[in-house]
């Protein structure tokens, strides 16, 4: 029997019709024109999802200009639902010129503005903005990814449970983790963790081990219960993303081998 995990659902609807695993691709650029560029050129490869990383913005600071960005991503975006992260440098992102309380109003903000269909927050970040981040997606009606990365090893099983574990608890709508794999063990443990948390939780489970060892895991972590994989648009947000056509292509072929 192959495993049937959880679709991700956005405003109602499963991500991608429903098929599994779902893939998104990165938006990295630095400015609006670039961005808007980005995002058109991105979207005609057709990922199921777009990921505003913005923290590569870099008039992140000013309100104004995110807006008027995250609304030329939506309209570029042609119909692909937009999830929207600031990664912190503490979990592998680019240097922002803002502090908490500010990242935490410019969630709101682009939250409220209606052009992302989800949002990621580590659940790393303090207890009490994880909470006000999980309450202004609900009230505007986001899903809510609580996410987290080590760039440097891959944490030992039990914290590996107790992270995807701990996303759930605090009420996410998707549990994520990211890992940097030093052996093949490693790969081998987080797709494990993964195939455990996709049949403990109720709710999607995402995950990946970066860098060359972990490619395998963002072509076949779909098979052990992962909802969503990260693939190259134009450019990649982390070490060993796979160009989109390659990961559709290898997606095909498992799926027709395992339905077959
Ligand atoms: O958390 C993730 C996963 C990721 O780190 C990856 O390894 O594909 C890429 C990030 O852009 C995204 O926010």
């Amino acid at each position: 029997m192959t495993l049937q995990a959880l679709p991700i659902l956005l405003r109602g609807q499963p991500l991608a019709g429903g098929r599994l695993p779902a893939v998104c691709a990165p938006l990295v650029a630095r400015t609006r024109d670039a961005l808007v560029q980005e995002a058109a050129a991105v979207a005609a490869l057709r990922p199921d999802l777009l990921e505003w990383r913005a923290d590569f913005f870099s008039a992140l600071a000013d309100t104004a200009e995110v807006l008027a960005a995250a609304h030329a991503v939506r309209q570029a975006a042609g119909g692909i639902p937009v999830l929207f992260t600031r990664r912190s440098q503490r979990e592998g992102g680019q240097p922002i010129a803002l502090d908490e309380p500010g990242v935490l109003a410019l969630y709101e903000a682009v939250a409220a503005s209606g052009t992302v269909d989800a949002m990621d927050f580590e659940m790393g970040n303090e207890a009490a903005h994880v909470a006000q981040v999980r309450a202004l997606t609900r009230r505007h009606g986001l899903a809510l990814v609580l996410s987290f990365h080590d760039f440097q090893r891959t944490p030992a099983d039990a914290e590996l449970d107790a992270r995807f574990a701990q996303a759930q608890r605090l009420e996410a709508d998707v549990a994520k983790v990211a890992v940097m794999p030093q052996s093949m063990d490693d790969v081998h443990r987080l797709l494990g963790a993964t195939l455990r948390a996709s049949t403990a939780l109720p709710i999607p489970v995402v995950s990946m081990a970066m860098g060359g060892l972990g490619a395998v895991t963002r072509l076949a972590g779909g098979a052990f219960g992962s909802a969503l994989t990260f693939a190259v648009g134009s450019a990649p947000s982390a070490p060993g993303q796979i160009p989109i056509a390659d990961v559709r292509g290898t997606l095909a072929v498992l799926q027709r081998a395992t339905s077959g």
